[in-house]
């Protein structure tokens, strides 16, 4: 039995022993529960003669009012004990950087073909746009390509119902553009007063029936056409250079012609070009298609060939953006990989 003068310094030792609510809980109730120690003292008052119950009464309230002081600061001491504990597994460090939410960007051949249609917009030469869909009169026949042509077989070309096609190119709308232009001007042209030059650029997907490492049935080509009365391969040349030291943001390359044939142009040129430095250094590469448009072709236009001339290109967007961007297979442009694509941030 514990005398009661050091009662209370004995529960403050129980209740600092406790290291949970529970556990000071039943600590309490060792001393002021229904068979606690100070609630047995208490019964024992009834024994007493009235004066020394009223003494001891008086001696056992003021230790039990110690003894919940002890239990109330080791309450409040288990409690702060706890907050620190979820103040510390809760911190947030706020200085932190905040979660980025990923930005989209452009793809890397609409940023290929934003830059060329920036370049050759500098020269003047306005955008053309089309249907993807073309009739085989804007596809094939108005670009001088005959009925037998190898071009418009089923294993080169994607055929959709009646005689419509998948655009091979994008001169279809070269074509639609110059005839347009043709018929705003007619009455100057009849008048044999000037035509504004023809100065146009057509980019946008084509579609072939092709696929490895370097094709894809869907691809991008952009192709320019300058129509006048004195435009000639010089000009063809001097726009071609100029067009791929801007692309290419170098004048450390060179450009040649390679005599080609497209039924579209006549003569043909393939031209190829080569860098004087970086990991191409040295090695001739084929990047586009060229001519002077075929006389018949001005005829489709509805000009006369023996007044207006000049001269067309055609290049693969894709192609360029591979050599730009250092790209090894054209297929990555078309997977949607973002690990590939966040690269062009
Ligand atoms: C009215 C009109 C008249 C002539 C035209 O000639 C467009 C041309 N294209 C090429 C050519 O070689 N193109 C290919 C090269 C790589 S590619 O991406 O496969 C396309 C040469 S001349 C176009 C429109």
């Amino acid at each position: 039995v514990i005398p009661l003068a050091d009662l209370a310094d004995h529960a403050a030792r129980d209740f600092a022993a406790a290291a949970t609510p529970a556990a000071l809980e039943d600590a309490k109730a060792r001393y002021l529960g229904k068979t606690g120690v100070l609630t047995e003292l208490m019964k024992g008052l009834g024994k007493l003669d009235p004066e020394a119950r009223k003494a001891r009464g008086a001696e056992i309230n003021a230790v039990k009012a110690q003894v919940e002081a002890a239990l109330n600061a080791r309450r409040q001491a288990l409690a702060e004990a706890e907050l620190c504990r979820q103040l510390q597994a809760e911190a947030l460090d706020v200085s932190l950087p905040g979660r980025r939410r990923g930005a989209g960007s452009l793809h890397p051949v609409m940023r290929a073909m934003e830059r060329i249609e920036a370049i050759f917009g500098s020269m003047g030469f306005e955008v053309a746009d089309g249907p993807e869909i073309e009739t085989d009169w804007f596809n094939f026949t108005a670009l001088n390509t005959p009925a037998d042509h190898p071009a418009r077989s089923m294993h080169d070309t994607f055929y959709v119902e009646g005689d419509h096609v998948l655009r091979t190119h994008t001169s279809p709308m070269q074509i639609r553009h110059a005839v347009r232009h043709v018929k705003a001007h007619r009455h100057l042209i009849d008048a044999g007063q000037t035509m504004p030059e023809i100065r146009v650029i057509a980019p946008g997907r084509t579609y072939r029936v092709d696929s490895d490492a370097t094709h894809s049935p869907m691809f991008h080509q952009v192709e320019g056409l300058w129509i006048g009365e004195a435009i000639s391969f010089k000009d063809l040349k001097a726009v071609y250079l100029d067009f791929i030291q801007q692309f290419f943001e170098s004048k450390d390359l060179e450009l040649r012609f390679r005599p080609s044939f497209f039924p579209f142009t006549e003569p043909s040129a393939e031209i190829d070009i080569m860098f004087g430095q970086g990991p191409l250094k040295g090695r001739w590469l084929e990047v586009s298609g060229s001519g002077q448009v075929h006389p018949q072709v001005i005829r489709n236009m509805g000009l006369d060939p023996e007044r207006y001339l000049g001269f067309a290109l055609g290049s693969g967007i894709d192609r360029l953006a591979m050599l730009r961007y250092g790209v090894n297979d054209l297929r990555l442009f078309f997977d949607g990989d973002l690990r590939f694509l966040a690269q062009f941030q």
